[in-house]
């Protein structure tokens, strides 16, 4: 939550060309899913109608944690999507996109964040001959967006290069700041367009701020958007880079990404990143220079918090929630167990490599795709 010296708020590519470091909200999906207000196989966000005190506390809850942004809870929130779904006949997706879009601007302004409304992938694309029904589904979703004066957009969660241009080339008509994340691998899209090649079509498209979300690691995200990056420089293009990978180790998973894996979705835990974890994410992925840090699916308001810890140097200020941290396990101090005091140091918890504690299971899967 940012300091009050650091309003009036400043636009995302204000902060971005200034040099800030802006960062990103975690995942909601699955974490309402195992929170019980999200039926996972379609993940539609009808919660946002159903149960809108559910979707603001986890929104308050990365804001706490350092959030300098709240995207809006509309996560395949497209017609197509909702009504194959079955699970909220009774809902529409435009009610879904406008109860969104007030909560997290209420969660926003409780704070100093700003409001990022989101498309993603939609579930009529095929091929080339896709193109005009993507762009009404993603043109649909924006005019809630218009009305409801969110601060940018993003078009997030795309396998595909080729629809991720058609939805980018839909929201820069709006005049805001534009976003753009793929669900890739370093490998690249699902048709093999290398990521260095993918980021160049997206800003030609008119993003301004290119990345990663979802589907594999912080390791496999920040190798890719290094690509990316690589890929922007060779073609004299400049672009805000931006990533928000999972909050799972997955070493082991194909291009398919964690969807790929026997435990996607209800046996990750024992793949959950620590906030240890994080932080070695967060300062790798500021020297390789990206700006625009956050988290997808896995990532929970202690991630957050940790990216916010990391990275409070550069911000200048730690996050509401850190009064209740202390960072590097210092609150450990005032364990009566010497112990467990005895943790209570960077270079412990820096230097651990935690147990999973399933002696009878492997360390790595063999992905299904
Ligand atoms: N901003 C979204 C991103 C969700 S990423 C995809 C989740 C799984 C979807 C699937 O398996 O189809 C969120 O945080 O929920
Ligand atoms: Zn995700």
């Amino acid at each position: 939550m940012r300091p009050a010296y650091l309003l009036p708020l400043k636009g995302i590519l204000e902060r971005l060309d200034a040099g800030e470091v802006v960062i990103g909200d975690g995942g909601y999906v699955l974490q309402l899913e195992r929170r019980g207000y999200v039926k996972a196989g379609h993940w539609t966000p009808e919660a946002a109608v159903e149960h809108p005190e559910a979707v603001r506390q986890l929104h308050r809850e990365f804001l706490r944690a350092g959030a300098d942004v709240m995207q809006t809870f509309t996560f395949y929130s497209c017609d197509d999507k909702l009504d194959i779904s079955g699970n909220a006949p009774n809902i529409t997706c435009q009610q879904i996109n406008e109860v969104a879009c007030d909560i997290a601007r209420e969660v926003a302004n409780e704070g100093g964040a700003l409001v990022c409304a989101g498309v993603s992938q939609t579930g009529v694309y095929k091929d080339r001959s896709s193109e005009s029904e993507v762009k009404a589904i993603v043109k649909k979703q924006l005019d809630v967006f218009l009305r409801k004066d969110v601060d940018f957009l993003i078009a997030e969660y795309f396998a595909h290069v080729e629809e991720a241009v058609w939805a980018v080339e839909v929201l820069v008509t709006s005049g805001k700041p534009v976003a753009s994340t793929l669900c890739i691998s370093p490998k690249g899209d699902i048709d093999r367009v290398c990521p260095a090649e993918c980021a160049v079509r997206l800003v030609k498209a008119g993003a301004k701020i290119v990345g990663v979300n979802c589907h594999v690691d912080p390791t496999q995200c920040l190798n890719t958007v290094k690509q990316m990056k690589e890929g922007l420089d060779t073609a004299g293009l400049r672009a805000h880079l931006m990533i928000q990978p999972l909050g799972f180790h997955c070493p082991d998973c194909t291009s398919a990404g964690y969807i790929g894996l026997p435990e996607f979705p209800f046996a990750l835990e024992s793949r959950v990143v620590n906030r240890w974890d994080v932080h070695k994410y967060a300062r790798e992925a500021y020297t390789a220079g990206i700006r625009y840090i956050g988290g997808c699916c896995g990532f929970e308001p202690y991630h957050i918090r940790a990216l916010a810890e990391e990275l409070a140097p550069e911000r200048g200020f730690l996050p509401p929630a850190s009064q209740k941290h202390g960072l590097w396990g210092s609150a450990l101090e005032g364990s009566s167990k010497p112990y467990v005091k005895a943790r209570a140091s960077r270079s412990h918890w820096e230097n651990l490599k935690p147990a999973s504690g399933r002696p009878l299971c492997p360390s790595m899967s063999i992905p299904d795709a």
